[in-house]
């Protein structure tokens, strides 16, 4: 077997992606011959940097669409672009981290080595990897646990290396699927805070499924809420709260507004 060269040198960090979704439906075949419509005639510009986060009901497509962006699956109708690449490009570039609900580290691993999985793949240099990965986990704040298993972290800790991992490419684009959902609530504001300082010193766009209102509006530019049966993008809420955000953020009159805001859409999407 012929080793195939290392590869060597910096990656340059690439530009934060747009994404474009157009018309976009996805159905599944469902029980009996029926079906499911899980998304239906989405329509969406993200611009590069911009921290969106899809919010609604179970079952309204959020995860579908997350998918759809990342091409883990493929629109029944309609065109997904990132950054001008079809979702299949975008994933044969690395153009994007996924952060799943459960952190899925591998517990035979070290911290550092769940981290540098994705670069000794890109067949980066070994050095360079492990160089990278340590820049990752302080970034997310997990320096001094490089050596740990997964199974000796909290469950905090454990999405944080996922997040370092999925950032270990650095990919203009982060795309996660209620990282905080198992989180307690203090780890999540916590987490908040950290995903939010981080999203802001890389400039990264990063697109966000989450089930809490206060989340949403806490992180994001702008907030879409989605609808079920059939999975629809009912209204796309700006988010103007100013930057940097912090604790004080979450008692100001404009974010509890915000926050009635979103409810009440998701209230009229219930009804
Ligand atoms: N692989 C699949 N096969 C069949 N139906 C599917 C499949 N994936 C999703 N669905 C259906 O599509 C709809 C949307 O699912 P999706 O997981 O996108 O919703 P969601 O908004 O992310 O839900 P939740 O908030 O519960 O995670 C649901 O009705 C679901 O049952």
């Amino acid at each position: 077997m012929t080793a195939r060269p290392a590869r060597t040198g910096a990656v340059p960090p690439p530009a934060a992606s747009g994404i474009r979704v157009e018309n976009v439906s996805k159905v599944f075949p469902g029980e009996g011959g029926g079906e499911t419509v899980a998304l239906q005639g989405a329509d969406l510009d993200i611009q590069p940097g911009e921290f969106i986060s899809l919010i609604g009901p179970s079952g309204c497509g959020k995860t579908t669409l997350l998918r759809l962006i990342a091409d883990l699956d493929q629109p029944t109708a309609g065109e997904l672009r990132l950054s001008g690449l079809t979702p299949r490009e975008a994933r044969e570039a690395r153009a994007y981290g996924y952060v799943f609900q459960a952190p899925a580290l591998m517990d035979w691993r070290t911290v550092l080595q769940n981290v540098t999985l994705p670069l000794d793949l890109s067949r980066l240099a070994p050095a360079e990897a492990t160089a990278r990965a340590r820049t990752m986990l302080n970034l997310v704040g997990l320096e001094g646990f490089e050596g740990h298993r997964p199974w000796q972290l909290s469950g905090g800790m454990q999405q944080r290396v996922s997040i370092a991992r999925a950032l270990a490419l650095n990919p203009g684009l982060l795309l996660m699927d209620e990282p905080f959902g198992a989180l307690d609530e203090i780890t999540r504001e916590r987490l908040n805070l950290e995903l939010l300082r981080l999203w802001q010193e890389t400039g990264k766009t990063v697109v966000f499924v989450t089930h809490s209102i206060s989340e949403a509006v806490f992180l994001s530019t702008r907030v879409v809420v989605m609808t079920a049966r059939p999975g629809r993008i009912s209204d796309v809420i700006d988010v103007d709260l100013p930057h940097p955000r912090g604790v004080e953020t979450r008692g100001s009159t404009r974010f509890f507004e915000l926050c009635t805001a979103v409810r009440e859409r998701l209230r009229e999407g219930h009804a």
